[in-house]
């Protein structure tokens, strides 16, 4: 059994899912066992992961309208979603968290049920591909883009923006590529240095890297900016990088 790292926060299970050796390890899933461990894991896999969250509630209390909704789009446990609820104040707002993983969402209930905070919450076990969006003014799509297929991105933020209010924002934190082979190898090669200073292995960074290969599909830093103008928001800025790790604010004039 491996050591937990020394910052190992006893209110959440350590992630242990690749430690021994799986010889066909399958694609990475949502399921169960990643739901149990997944405070941990994001935290000690996404540099920056801590910072945004609170960010998002920060960027939330600037755009939050009255009579409005505010979209949590792959809400996993209800991190964001709470940050949002924060965010809002005491602002007539619905915060919806929407998640395809049923494991996810049965545990993110509890989550946002130990949580006291007058707005009202409603979580959709839902494919946000096929979820109905409306009156935005905040939504989050929080490193949840990159495991929806590349040709239906376009779709997906087209209608995101056609829902936004005038004046709404879209928060995008994504995985990225860099078209320079030199800035990817070393900016891929400092995650895993980040990775391995919280306590992952050799053998555990080398298998959900395979295991997120066909799953997790970066794209550049262009890109993003680019199919966000075209879906219909006015302004793009980057508000956060950590290595390969942006967000991305994106208005709707
Ligand atoms: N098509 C889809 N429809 C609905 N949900 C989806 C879909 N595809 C993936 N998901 C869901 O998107 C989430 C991605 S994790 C988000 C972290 C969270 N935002 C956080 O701020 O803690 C990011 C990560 O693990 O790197 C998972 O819960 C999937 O089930
Ligand atoms: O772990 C990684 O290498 C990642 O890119 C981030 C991540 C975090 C949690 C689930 C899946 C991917």
């Amino acid at each position: 059994m491996s050591k937990a790292p020394i910052d190992a926060n006893p209110m959440f299970e350590t992630d242990r899912i690749y430690t021994a050796t799986t010889s066909a390890g399958g694609d990475f899933r949502f399921d169960a066992a990643v739901a149990r461990v997944f405070p941990d894991m994001i935290r000690r896999s996404v540099p920056g992961y801590t910072t945004i969250i609170p960010m998002i509630g920060v960027i939330t209390e600037r755009f939050a309208r009255d009579d409005s909704h505010c979209y949590d789009l792959g809400c996993s446990l209800g991190a964001s979603t709470l940050a949002m609820r924060h965010g809002v104040g005491d602002r007539r707002c619905r915060i919806i968290g929407i998640d395809n993983s049923s494991d996810m969402i049965e545990r993110c209930q509890h989550f946002i049920a130990l949580d006291d905070h007058p707005a009202p919450v409603e979580l959709r076990c839902e494919d946000i591909l096929d979820s109905e969006l409306e009156k935005a003014s905040v939504s989050t799509l929080n490193f949840t883009l990159q495991f929806v297929e590349p040709e239906r991105r376009p779709e997906l933020l087209e209608r995101i923006a056609r829902a936004t209010l005038p004046g709404g924002a879209l928060i995008l934190s994504e995985k990225i590529r860099f078209e320079e082979d030199w800035e990817q190898s070393i900016q891929t090669e400092l995650h895993h240095d980040f990775k391995r200073a919280n306590g992952y292995s050799d053998l555990e960074i080398s298998q959900k890297r395979s295991a997120l290969e066909q799953v997790l599909i970066p794209e550049s830093l262009a890109t993003h900016r680019e199919r966000l103008l075209a879906a219909g928001f006015r302004q793009v800025t980057l508000w956060y990088q950590c290595f390969n790790f942006v967000s991305l604010l994106a208005v709707k004039g």
